[in-house]
């Protein structure tokens, strides 16, 4: 579902250059849940930014579902990302005077054979919320809403980058095991971003990154539920 092959990126700081993204390989298959994992600053969201076409590569291939967009113009890229993915951050980025609701419904409008706005906000647990507005939720539940937004348009592909940075223990313990299920409840692949290795087995593919390089990847046959998680 998502493959890179030899990807190389640089960035030009104040005249300087900086490679960010060291030729990296690999390969998410469709309803994994993949972990990229590493330090602050190791490049992590770089990758994230590249696989949804957000950041050009200087060279190699950026493969989705069988399909290079590598090449892809600004406008491919839009319509891209519009129909494939879905995004989860560690702010939510919630629409302030609009209801759950209506946050979801935006979205699902944007996009033809989107889901049913009630179905998913049950599904990710938030049926007694629907006409709050977002300042009315606490962080876990805003979170709920950006996971139903990024939902109701079906995405082939969910990003995650940090989604439970801003939130405790106990939260961040019902969000990732929501996330967790959702490969085989959205026929969806995830690739999840984070810095911390103790939740690192919740997944099917590890991926360390360190300085730019993918230093190893681990493959589990039976992830962990986020329950049984020593953490
Ligand atoms: N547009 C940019 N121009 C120049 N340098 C950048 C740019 N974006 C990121 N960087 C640098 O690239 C490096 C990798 O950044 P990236 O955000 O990918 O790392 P990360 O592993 O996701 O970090 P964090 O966990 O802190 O978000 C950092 O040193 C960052 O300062």
């Amino acid at each position: 579902m998502i493959e890179l092959k030899e990807v190389c990126k640089t960035y030009n700081s104040g005249g300087v250059p900086f490679m960010v993204s060291k030729n990296i390989t690999l390969h998410i298959q469709p309803r994994e849940f993949a972990i990229l994992l590493g330090e602050s600053g190791t490049g992590k969201s770089t990758i994230l930014n590249i696989i949804s076409g957000l950041e050009t590569v200087d060279q190699g291939q950026v493969i989705i579902d069988k399909v290079d967009i590598s090449h892809y113009s600004q406008d491919q890229l839009a319509d891209f990302r519009k129909e494939n993915l879905g995004f989860v951050f560690q702010t939510y980025n919630l629409i302030p005077n609009l209801t759950v609701r209506e946050n979801v419904e935006l979205i699902a409008k944007m996009k033809k054979n989107s889901l049913d706005v009630d179905v998913v906000l049950e599904q990710v647990g938030l049926s007694h919320r629907l006409e709050s507005f977002p300042n009315q939720l606490s962080g876990g539940e805003q979170q709920r809403v950006s996971i139903a937004r990024a939902l109701v348009k079906k995405p082939k592909i969910l990003l995650c980058d940090e989604p439970t940075g801003a939130l405790d223990n106990q939260t961040s313990h019902e969000i990732l095991t929501l996330l967790q299920n959702l490969p085989k409840q959205y026929d969806t692949t995830v690739l999840m971003v984070t810095h911390n290795r103790a939740i690192m087995e919740m997944a099917n593919l590890i991926v360390e990154v360190s300085d730019g390089e993918i230093l190893k990847q681990t493959t589990i046959d039976h992830p962990k539920p986020v329950n049984c998680l020593n953490w």
